[in-house]
């Protein structure tokens, strides 16, 4: 047996080492990134980025990454190094050949298993490929700046693919949402923190995230979840959740979209009534543990320029009861999750991105949908179906989304299921009137909640 074990060491030793011969050692991440900086002409006057601080990633601390703090010379901004991000990465990823491997790398060999494998032909097939896994792992930067250019350097990517477990849903306490990974683990976000905007071209992810906030929210608070959906894609991505008992209106059309904005608005403003003989300012304060969702995709079926012009007076007042609801909503218990494909001009409403924390970006056309957007270029480069930007109000970060398959969103939606009696009867009749000459008043009375 010790025989045995030494053998195998021996043997993955010497391939190791054959290996790291053949690469020539590891490279100084500091002076990699110097160099690569002076090369692309980061420096003002023959003056270089200089060194202030190391800072080593510490796993037993959870510290997934060394982080370099460098000095940029005077004359250049962050913006500068800030563009050139993807220089910098594939720079550090440099290899002189084929394989990176080191002592240490050894180390992390599974001894047990190499040593069950019977024929030496299997066990030399698995060092081969444990060194072929740990060489395709990509090192990757984020960059920040305070006065001082950080360089976070991670020893790996964010996954490229991460397919959802529902023991996810075990982690969740309260409102949280599962929404993907980054180089260190699951992010989560709160679905109680305020609206949110979802963009995304065509096939990127955003009704896929749609579905696993929608599953999360049945699984993990389905007493206290009511949902407002209005899929204007033909009602073809949420009709899961059509009969859920959660559901309170269903929209599949323009019309019947400002319908149940309508009811929206009326029932916030009957609330705030409420709130005010209660004298408190929010639902929380008022002990209502229930939220509305009003989760709308594709949004530019509801932005004036983007409807046929018989429909024009609709989305313009499909937009305001939307402004509305971000404005005076959130307190009240109403979140509104705003998901289009096509950012661009009055699809993107400044009154709705302004008052919306979180801000979920999958890749889109062009830089200046990302600026509109996310106030910068950057979505426009992603390459991945389901990589995003997210920003929240304290940063940004690019995260894989879980890809949640339509089993597991069966199971969840089935216990749900309720047999409706025709809710949507004032539904229908504001349709029919829509139809005939109908003129929209908007009357949005802002009442002040009492402090
Ligand atoms: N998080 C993800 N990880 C990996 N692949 C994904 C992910 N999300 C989506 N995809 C892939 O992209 C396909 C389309 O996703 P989705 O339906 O969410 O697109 P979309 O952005 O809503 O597009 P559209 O606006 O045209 O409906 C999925 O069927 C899946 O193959």
């Amino acid at each position: 047996m010790l025989a045995e074990i030494a053998t195998s060491l021996t043997l993955a030793s010497v391939y190791g080492l054959a290996q790291m011969k053949k690469d020539g050692g590891v490279g100084d991440d500091v002076k990699k990134i110097r160099q690569i900086a002076d090369a692309i002409g980061l420096k003002k006057n023959g003056q270089s980025i200089i060194i202030r601080r190391r800072d080593p990633a510490d796993k037993e601390k959870n510290k997934f990454y060394s982080e370099y703090i460098f000095q940029i010379p005077l004359g250049l901004a962050f913006s500068d190094f800030e563009t050139k991000l993807n220089v910098f990465q594939d720079g550090l990823n440099i290899k002189k050949t084929l394989y990176s491997f080191s002592l240490s790398d050894i180390k992390k060999i599974n001894i047990k298993k190499l040593m069950k494998l019977k024929s030496l032909k299997a066990k030399i097939n698995y060092i081969k490929k444990f060194i072929k896994d740990k060489n395709s792992i990509r090192k990757s930067i984020e960059m920040s700046y305070d006065g001082m250019i950080h360089f976070k350097v991670y020893d790996q990517d964010i996954p490229n693919q991460v397919d959802f477990n529902v023991e996810k849903w075990d982690e969740c306490n309260g409102w949280k949402l599962p929404l993907g990974e980054n180089r260190e683990g699951t992010v989560f976000l709160d679905l109680a923190s305020g609206h949110f905007v979802i963009a995304g071209a065509t096939t990127f992810g955003k009704s896929q995230l749609l579905k696993l906030m929608i599953s999360t929210l049945l699984t993990n608070k389905p007493n206290e979840t009511e949902m407002t959906l209005v899929d204007l894609k033909g009602g073809l991505e949420m009709q899961y959740f059509e009969d859920c008992k959660q559901t309170i209106n269903f929209a599949d059309d323009i019309e019947t979209a400002v319908a149940s904005l309508k009811h929206i608005v009326a029932d916030i403003q009957q609330r705030q009534k409420m709130l005010r003989v209660k004298k408190v300012n929010n639902v929380k304060k008022a002990g209502i543990n229930k939220r509305h969702f009003i989760i709308v995709d594709e949004a530019s079926q509801l932005a004036p320029s983007q409807v046929p012009s018989k429909y024009k007076e609709l989305a313009k007042e499909a937009q305001a009861y939307m402004s509305y609801i971000t404005r005076i909503g959130h307190s009240m218990g109403y979140t509104l999750v705003y998901a289009t494909q096509y950012p661009v001009g009055d699809v993107m409403p400044n009154q709705i991105k302004a008052n919306s924390n979180t801000t979920i970006c999958f890749r889109l056309e062009t830089d200046t949908q990302s600026e509109t957007v996310l106030d910068q270029k950057g979505a426009e480069q992603i390459q991945l179906q389901g990589r995003c930007i997210l920003s929240v109000p304290s940063g940004r970060q690019q995260v894989q989304t879980y890809l949640i398959d339509d089993k597991t969103i069966k199971t969840v939606v089935t216990p749900n299921i309720v047999i409706k009696s025709r809710k949507d009867d004032t539904l229908a009749e504001v349709r029919k009137e829509g139809t005939t000459n109908r003129r929209y008043t908007l009357e949005l009375e802002e009442t002040e909640v009492l402090n």
